[in-house]
């Protein structure tokens, strides 16, 4: 089962794997064009009804694959009078208001090849032909809201029509991912469908219509689901800046690299205000490494559980994203104060570094994601991992103890790995330069400044990938010499777009 959502995630990912969506157009028409040839035989008349969108593009291609004059080779071959179908194409619209370049290239195919292809201009002069086989191809999963016109009059002429209804991917008006139509009114008008060809993976809301319904394998790689690409940035890259996200990182005391650099990810990760809450004696340096944080002090050189309950408390009532761990350092008294941590605060927090061997010993409310390194992970009990190069072989294990743990976990190496004990990914993105110490500080500021808007185990995929596309945007200048707090600057770009590289 896969969400309309998560479907164009996968689909951009096939595209920066080299299947670009033309290619997936190809495949999507001519499994149309098959489950027409499972419905009616060679000679049968089909209607292609189609709309602006790619939903009506791999119409287009089907009906190259169905339409014939019984002069097609391999008809001739197997003996058959006749392999081709009387067809004929019905865009709904003028052909210049075809919505992408793909549906149109494969518009002006049919035109330029002469089949019986026409633009409907106004939906009262359409007459839907008389014919064996509707393909519905007005709307897929690109549809917002009610079917507007001609949309509405002619899902209408075809739920009338005594034809086959054939649609593609979703029947137009359906939402794929709840089978309702779509729209206020409880009659909202959507195509009844005999058979629907659905795409790649079955699709939730598919299962309660009255249809009988293909899934079409079109050639998407396995490693456009399993692999985070640039299509799991969709959720940063469509939605809009969230109001008022806020990171509250707790780190310092022995080291104040680290909070900073942390911090300073949230804040290029879309955090409008980024907090960090440190020790006296350093709150100062940590202050002095940039001016865009707001640092707050407590009394003494390192947290103890006495300094927790104001911690909490301020971030809870501020409903901070906390990152706990950066810099905090292994004192007996600190690992008490994480654990104490945990166990009071009910909100949503990255843990990384040494607050990470608290997690398995304390029962928390919290939303976690966990960023372990190799030799993290095996000391919060899971997986021992030989070597960095060979994290993603150990992918199911990390899924179980992720499952087991209750939380978000994305092990980080040379491949991240990232499961939440149902869903796990691989992020391949990252250089050899990225050993450099700071790193992982800069990958846990970033999931926490997603984690404010998006959820966890979503968090925590985009941050791997972001983290790692940054250091691959700067790699052609810095080689051996990058450094973790360069990371900081292309962090946007990694996430937003890489128009000005
Ligand atoms: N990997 C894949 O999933 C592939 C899917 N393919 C097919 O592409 C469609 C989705 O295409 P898209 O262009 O995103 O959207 P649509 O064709 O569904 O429609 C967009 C089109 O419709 C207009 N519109 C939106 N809402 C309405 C409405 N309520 N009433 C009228 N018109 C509406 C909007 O303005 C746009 O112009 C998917 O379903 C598959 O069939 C690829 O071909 C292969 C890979
Ligand atoms: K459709």
């Amino acid at each position: 089962m896969i969400s309309a959502d998560r479907m164009a995630q996968v689909d951009a990912n096939a595209a920066a794997l080299g299947v670009p969506r033309k290619q997936l157009m190809e495949s999507s028409g001519n499994a149309v064009a098959r489950e027409v040839r499972a419905v009616a035989d060679p000679g049968a008349r089909v209607a292609v009804v189609a709309g602006r969108g790619n939903n009506g593009g791999d119409a287009f291609v089907a009906a190259r694959f169905l339409d014939g004059d019984g002069s097609h080779p391999s008809a001739r071959r197997n003996g058959d009078s006749d392999g081709g179908y009387d067809t004929s194409v019905h865009l709904l619209g003028r052909a210049e208001t075809i919505a992408t370049d793909i549906a149109r290239e494969n518009w002006d195919a049919l035109r330029r090849g002469e089949y019986d292809a026409e633009e409907v201009g106004d939906s009262r002069d359409f007459d839907l032909p008389d014919c064996d086989v509707v393909v519905d191809a007005m709307l897929g999963t690109g549809v917002t809201g009610a079917l507007r016109e001609p949309e509405a009059t002619v899902a209408e002429r075809i739920n009338d029509a005594d034809a086959t209804v054939v649609s593609v991917d979703v029947p137009s008006g359906v939402n794929a991912d709840t089978g309702e139509a779509l729209g206020a009114s409880a009659d909202a008008t959507a195509v009844e469908a005999d058979r629907v060809v659905t795409f790649h993976d079955a699709k939730p809301g598919l299962d309660s219509l009255d249809a009988e319904v293909t899934v079409a394998d079109i050639g998407i790689p396995a490693a456009a689901e399993r692999l985070v690409g640039p299509g799991d940035l969709l959720p940063v890259r469509s939605g809009t800046k969230g109001d008022d996200a806020r990171t509250y990182v707790v780190g310092g005391g022995p080291y104040t690299g680290a909070p900073a650099l942390a911090a300073q990810a949230a804040l290029r990760t879309g955090a409008d205000l980024s907090f960090v809450a440190a020790p006296d004696p350093v709150a100062p340096q940590i202050q002095g490494y940039a001016e865009d944080l707001i640092v707050q002090s407590y009394d003494g050189d390192h947290l103890t559980p006495e300094q927790v309950p104001d911690l909490v408390e301020t971030a809870e009532s501020y409903d901070d994203v906390v990152v706990l761990g950066p810099g905090l350092g292994n004192a007996d008294e600190t690992l008490e104060a994480a654990k104490r941590f945990l166990a009071e605060f009910s909100g949503r927090a990255v843990v990384d570094a040494d607050a990470l061997p608290v997690v398995p010993e304390v029962e928390t409310d919290a939303t976690l994601v966990c960023t372990p390194n190799r030799k993290e992970l095996a000391e919060m009990g899971g997986p021992e991992v030989e070597s960095a190069d060979a994290l993603r072989d150990h992918a199911d294990e990390i899924e179980a103890f992720a499952d087991e743990l209750g939380h978000v976990v994305l092990a980080k190496a040379k491949d991240d790995v990232i499961s939440d004990g149902e869903r796990t990914r691989v992020s391949t993105a990252g250089t050899p330069g990225m050993t450099v110490g700071g790193t992982g500080d800069t990958l846990a500021g970033t999931a926490a400044g997603l984690l404010a808007t998006h959820d966890p185990f979503q968090s925590a995929c985009m941050a791997a990938y972001a983290n790692g596309r940054a250091a691959e945007l700067l790699d052609h200048r810095r080689h051996d010499g990058l450094l973790a707090s360069d990371l900081l600057d292309a962090l946007p770009r990694a996430l937003w777009g890489e128009d000005d590289e």
